[in-house]
C-alpha cells in the first residue's frame, strides 16, 4: 500500500498518506481504506500532471517579474508561496475525489423517485417530532452558522500571512517571525473555535436526530400495531418493518446532513463568493462562468450514477431474497432435495448483480476521472489568470493563495449542495413513506364504545343477514346473508367444504373485519358499539390450528392472555390446559425459553400453551379454528381433553375439519358457497342423510386407508 501512494513529490503526497492512514485505526474500515487508495492513486496522478503545470507556469512568472518595471517579488518568494497552495489545492481535490467516489459508493439504498410514487411529505408532522427538539436544533444551527462563518474568515486571515512573508522576502529583512506572530495566533484561535463550534453542533445534532429518530419509531411501531387486519393483508410485512428501520435511517441521516453540511455549504458558498469578489472581481468573473457548468455536468452524471446504483442495489436485495427464502424454508428445501435448484437460482442473480455492479464501477472510474481533469483545469486556469494578475501588479501572491483556496471551497460547497439535493430527496421520500403510515387511521378503531358489566353478560351471539368481501378481493363475496345464532353456553360447530367461509365467520365476530352488511350482534348489542379491545381481550378467547408462540418463557407466553395474572393463575392455567404435566417435566419449568416462535416445542405442548394462554382471561366466548387437526392422534386426544374441560359453561364456536371432535356439538352447521345449508345434531344431521353425512362417510372412509 505504501508502495501505491509513494511519489516523486514526498511533500505532496505526505497531506494525502496522512489522510489516508489515519483511517486503518479506526476498526472495520479496512474496506474503506482500499477504496481510498484508489482515489490517492487517482489524486497522485492529478498532482503529479498540476505538478509540472506549476512547473511550467514558475518559469514563465519568473520571465514575467524578470521584465515587471517593479520587480514585486523575488523568485524564491513565489516558489515558497506557491507551495502552499499547490499543496492546499491537492490535499482538498483529494477530498473532493474521495467524497464523490463515496457518495457513489455509499451503502445505502437509493432510490429513483417519481411524483407518483411519493407519498406526500406532511411538514406538520415533521413538525411534532422536531418541536421537543427545538432548543437543541436552534443551538446547533447557530453553532454550525457560527463555523460556516470562521470558515469564511480562514482564507482571508491565510492570504494575511502569506503576503506578511511575501513581503519581508521582497524586503529581505528576514525576521517576519515577530510580525506574523498575532495573526498566526489569532489564526490559531480560530482554528481551536471553529473545531469547538464544529464538535458542538455534530454533538447537537446527533442527539436531535437519534431523539427524533427513536420517537418517530416507537410512533409508527404504535401506529402499525394500531391497524386492523386488512391493512397488514394488504401490506407486506417484509416492507413494513423496513418502514420502522431503513427509512427512518435514511431519513434520520438525510436530516443530520441536510441540516449540518446544507447549512455549512450554502453559508460558505455564499461567504466565499463574496471573499472571491473582494479578492479579485476579475478572478471571480472566470469562476462563476465555469463552476456551474462543471457542478451541473457532475449533478448529471451523478444522478446517472445513482440510477445505476439502485439497479444494482435492487438486483442486490433480489439475491437476497433468494437465500432469505432458500433458508428461512430449508427443511422442505431439503425434504424435497431442492439444494442444488436453490444454489442455480441464487448464483443467477448474484451473477447478475454482479455485472450491474461492475457497470456502476466503470461509471464511477470515468465519472472520476472526468472530475479530476476538470477540477484540475479549473486550479491550472485560475493560476494562469492570477499569475497574469500579478505580474500587472494588480494581484498579490498572498491574494492568488487566498484566492485558490476560497475558490477550493466554493467548490467542494458546490459539489456537497448537488450531493446534499440527492441525499435531501431520498430523505423526504422516506419521511414521507414513514409519514404515510403515522397518520393512517384504523378502521375498526381499538378503543372507544361500551361494556358490558362481567356479571351481566351471558354470551349470546347473532349473526344477522351478513354479507362480506375481503377488502382485498372486493368482488368475492365470501359470505352471502349468512344468519346463524350462538346461544349462551353452548357449542356451535361449523363444517363445510374448504374455501366455504368458516374461518371468516370467526374473524369477523373478532372484528378483524367489519361485514359490508348485516349486524353481529352480543347480548343483543350490535359489536361495532362496543369496546373492542374489551372484546378482543376479555370476552373471546381464539385459539386457532398453528398457535404463534413469542419466543420469551412459557409463563411469559401464558400471560400474554393477560398481563396482569399472578403465578398462581397462570399455573391454574396450564392445569386446565393440560400443560402442567409437561411444563413442570422441564429443568427450568415454567421459565423455560421456547425458542422462536415455540420452535423448541411439539406440536401438541404449543397448543397446550396456546389454550392455557387464552383460558387466563377465563372468555365467555371461545372461538376454536381447527384446533387439534395440526396433531397426531396422541396429541389430539390429550389437546380435545384439555379443550372440554375448557369449553364448559362457555358460548363455544368450533371451526373443524375432523368431524369425530364436534359430534358433542349442540348445533352444527354446514357450511358451503357462504351459506349455511344444513343445520342440527350430530344425529339429526346423519339421519337426513345430506352433506353432513356424506362428508362423515368420505372421512371414514379415508381413515380405513
Ligand atoms: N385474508 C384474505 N384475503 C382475501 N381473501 C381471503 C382471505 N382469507 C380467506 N380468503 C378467501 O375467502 C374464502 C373463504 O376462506 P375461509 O378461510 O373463510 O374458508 P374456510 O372455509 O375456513 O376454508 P378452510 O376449511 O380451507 O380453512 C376463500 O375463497 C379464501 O380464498
Amino acid at each position: 500500500m505504501m508502495q501505491l501512494i509513494c511519489c516523486s513529490r514526498p511533500g505532496i503526497c505526505s497531506p494525502l498518506r496522512s489522510q489516508v492512514f489515519s483511517v486503518p485505526y479506526k476498526a472495520g474500515v479496512q474496506w474503506k481504506l482500499s477504496r481510498r487508495i484508489s482515489s490517492v492513486t487517482c489524486a497522485r496522478s492529478s498532482s503529479q500532471q498540476l505538478g509540472s503545470a506549476v512547473s511550467r507556469f514558475w518559469s514563465l512568472t519568473q520571465r514575467s517579474i524578470r521584465r515587471s518595471p517593479k520587480g514585486a517579488i523575488t523568485p524564491r518568494g513565489l516558489k515558497f508561496l506557491l507551495g502552499p497552495a499547490f499543496l492546499t489545492v491537492s490535499s482538498r481535490l483529494f477530498c473532493h475525489v474521495a467524497h464523490c467516489q463515496e457518495d457513489v459508493n455509499n451503502n445505502t439504498p437509493i432510490e429513483v423517485v417519481t411524483k407518483d410514487s411519493l407519498p406526500e411529505f406532511k411538514w406538520h408532522i415533521l413538525w411534532e417530532f422536531v418541536k421537543p427538539q427545538l432548543f437543541a436544533l436552534t443551538c446547533a444551527v447557530v453553532l454550525a452558522f457560527g463555523a460556516a462563518i470562521l470558515n469564511i474568515q480562514i482564507p482571508l486571515m491565510l492570504g494575511h500571512l502569506v503576503n506578511v512573508v511575501a513581503r519581508h522576502l521582497r524586503d529581505n529583512t528576514g525576521n517576519y517571525i515577530g510580525e506574523m506572530r498575532g495573526p498566526a495566533l489569532k489564526l490559531l484561535g480560530m482554528y481551536g473555535i471553529q473545531g469547538l463550534l464544529t464538535s458542538g453542533y455534530i454533538i447537537l445534532l446527533s442527539r436531535v436526530g437519534e431523539r427524533v429518530a427513536a420517537d418517530m419509531r416507537k410512533t409508527l411501531f404504535a401506529s402499525l400495531l394500531r391497524q386492523d387486519v386488512a391493512f397488514f393483508d394488504a401490506n407486506k410485512t417484509g416492507q413494513l418493518v423496513n418502514r420502522l428501520t431503513a427509512d427512518i435511517q435514511e431519513f434520520k441521516s438525510s436530516f443530520k446532513l441536510v441540516i449540518s453540511q446544507g447549512l455549512r455549504s450554502v453559508t460558505q458558498t455564499v461567504g466565499c463568493f463574496v471573499s472571491l469578489y473582494v479578492i479579485s472581481p476579475k478572478l471571480t468573473g472566470l469562476t462563476v462562468v465555469v463552476l456551474p457548468c462543471l457542478v451541473g455536468a457532475g449533478a448529471l452524471i451523478g444522478s446517472f450514477l445513482r440510477k445505476l446504483s439502485r439497479l444494482a442495489q435492487e438486483q442486490v436485495a433480489k439475491a437476497t431474497g433468494v437465500a432469505d427464502e432458500a433458508l428461512g424454508n430449508v427443511r422442505t428445501v431439503k425434504a424435497f432435495a431442492m439444494e442444488e435448484r436453490e444454489l442455480q437460482l441464487y448464483a443467477y442473480e448474484v451473477d447478475k448483480s454482479c455485472e450491474m455492479n461492475e457497470n456502476l464501477g466503470n461509471g464511477i472510474a470515468i465519472f472520476q476521472g472526468l472530475s479530476n481533469v476538470a477540477l484540475n483545469c479549473i486550479v491550472l486556469g485560475t493560476i494562469f489568470a492570477g499569475g497574469t494578475l500579478i505580474s500587472n501588479n494588480e494581484l498579490s501572491p498572498g491574494d492568488l493563495m487566498s484566492f485558490l483556496v476560497a475558490s477550493q471551497t466554493v467548490q467542494r460547497s458546490l459539489a456537497s449542495i448537488s450531493i446534499l439535493f440527492g441525499q435531501m430527496v431520498r430523505g423526504i421520500s422516506s419521511g414521507a413513506r414513514v409519514f404515510e403510515y403515522l397518520s393512517l387511521q384504523p378502521s375498526i378503531p381499538l378503543c372507544g364504545g361500551g361494556r358490558i358489566p362481567h356479571h351481566s353478560l351471558m354470551g349470546r351471539v347473532d349473526f344477522m343477514n351478513i354479507s362480506f368481501s375481503y377488502p382485498t378481493r372486493p368482488g368475492h363475496e365470501v359470505l352471502k346473508k349468512f344468519n346463524l345464532m350462538l346461544p349462551p353456553s353452548k357449542t356451535i360447530a361449523i363444517v363445510g367444504e374448504s374455501g366455504g367461509g368458516k374461518s371468516t365467520v370467526a374473524a369477523l365476530l373478532e372484528r378483524f373485519y367489519d361485514p359490508s352488511s348485516g349486524v353481529i350482534m352480543l347480548d343483543g348489542l350490535d359489536i361495532r358499539t362496543l369496546d373492542l379491545s374489551w372484546l378482543r381481550g376479555q370476552v373471546i378467547g381464539f385459539i386457532n390450528q398453528e398457535p404463534v408462540l413469542f419466543g420469551s418463557s412459557i409463563m411469559e407466553n401464558i400471560r400474554f392472555g393477560k398481563p396482569e395474572a399472578t403465578d398462581a393463575e397462570v399455573i391454574e392455567a396450564s392445569k386446565q390446559a393440560n400443560a402442567y404435566g409437561f411444563i413442570t417435566s422441564f429443568p427450568e419449568g415454567f421459565n423455560t425459553l421456547v425458542g422462536e416462535r415455540g420452535a423448541t416445542l411439539s406440536g401438541g405442548q404449543k397448543q397446550r400453551i396456546a389454550i392455557a394462554r387464552a383460558l387466563i382471561k377465563n372468555p365467555s366466548i371461545l372461538v376454536l379454528d381447527e384446533a387439534t387437526s395440526a396433531l397426531d392422534a396422541e396429541s389430539e386426544r390429550v389437546v380435545q381433553e384439555a379443550l372440554d374441560r375448557a369449553t364448559r359453561g362457555r358460548t363455544v364456536l368450533i371451526i373443524a375439519h375432523r368431524l369425530s371432535t364436534i359430534q358433542r356439538a349442540d348445533l352444527i352447521c354446514v357450511m358451503s358457497n357462504g351459506r349455511i345449508v344444513e343445520a342440527g345434531t350430530h344425529l339429526e344431521l346423519l339421519s337426513k342423510g345430506g352433506i353432513y353425512s356424506d362428508l362423515i362417510r368420505r372421512q371414514r372412509a379415508e381413515e380405513k386407508k
